[in-house]
């Protein structure tokens, strides 16, 4: 990176900083909430799904990876996903996030939103945020450069470091910066961040785009004890105000975090419950130990 625009960097998060030094309130400003939508789209959830899939279906080389799966998810819940390798999980989450089409089946966002009428790049838009497993945050831009240039990602690097951010803008990095709790370590390089702080940084990134459903795959894989009890309070805080769907295996986690848990075995659900409904349940049982 050059010397100017390092220096333009600084300066930005100087200016950030004295703006937003007296203005950190307890819930960290969290009560303003996210929630824009683009598209021209408003997510219709009057009848209390804010994502719906019935009958889904689809196969590779005659393989049924996901076989007539029917499930929803309620405006601010948070859903735990579980089930054995193998499962259909991260193939669901590619067709919500239209990556794979399925064979046949319906895909809501919302009730009016058919999602498999439209492109990746239009659903990331209309406001579904998508957390692979792996962080990839930019390792050479601090924690507030990353979020910055989540802001502006049809623009390339160096047009998003001379971006100026807005009142509107800035208020909402100082928000997601208190929320994923790195608001001290603003001005660190991503790259030296702790693998929990990157992928904190990384949720922090799709929080900049007002996402209204998350979609996290095995948010908590590789990360210490601790950083998994934090991040478990990082999503209770997000739970609300955004919709999630959370892929895990790790279930000391999952049952710090659901409310209800969707086990998926061969494509289809095969039980949903709390985590000591479907922990207790005979069917759930036997996928997991006959593997
Ligand atoms: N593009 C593809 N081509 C062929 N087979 C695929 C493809 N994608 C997924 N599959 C198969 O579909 C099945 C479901 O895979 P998927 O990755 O969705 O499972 P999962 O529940 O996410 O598993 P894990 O917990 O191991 O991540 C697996 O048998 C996988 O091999």
């Amino acid at each position: 990176m050059t010397p100017d625009l390092l220096d333009e960097g600084a300066r930005r998060v100087s200016a950030f900083a004295q703006k937003h030094q007296a203005g950190r309130t307890e819930s960290g400003g969290r009560e303003a909430g996210f929630g824009r939508l683009s598209m021209g789209q408003e997510v219709d959830t009057t009848h209390g799904r804010i994502l719906y899939l019935e009958d889904v279906s689809v196969s590779f080389d005659g393989f049924k990876a996901i076989n007539r799966l029917s499930l929803d998810i309620a405006p601010g819940e948070l859903r735990c996903i579980i089930g054995p390798n193998g499962a259909g999980k991260t193939t669901m989450m590619d067709i919500i996030t239209g990556k794979t089409r399925p064979d046949s089946g319906t895909v809501f966002f919302g009730s009016t939103i058919d999602l498999l009428r439209y492109t990746e790049p239009q659903i990331a838009q209309m406001g579904i945020g998508r957390k692979f497993q792996k962080p990839t945050v930019f390792e050479q831009l601090t924690v507030f450069e990353n979020l910055e240039l989540a802001l502006k990602t049809d623009k390339g690097v160096r047009s998003s470091m001379f971006f100026r951010l807005d009142s509107g803008h800035s208020d909402r990095l100082a928000e997601v910066l208190e929320t994923i709790q790195l608001s001290d370590g603003m001005t660190r390089l991503a790259g030296n961040l702790s693998h929990g702080q990157k992928q904190w940084l990384e949720i922090g990134m799709l929080l900049m785009q007002d996402p209204k459903l998350l979609l996290l795959d095995e948010p908590v894989a590789g990360m210490t004890d601790e950083e998994t009890a934090r991040t478990a309070e990082l999503f209770l805080t997000l739970k609300g105000r955004h919709s999630l769907m959370v892929v895990e295996h790790d279930m000391s986690f999952i049952r710090a975090i659901s409310e209800i848990v969707t086990v998926l075995s061969e494509g289809s659900v095969l039980a949903q419950g709390t985590l000591d409904q479907v922990q207790n349940d005979e069917r759930v049982i036997e996928v997991y130990l006959g593997r």
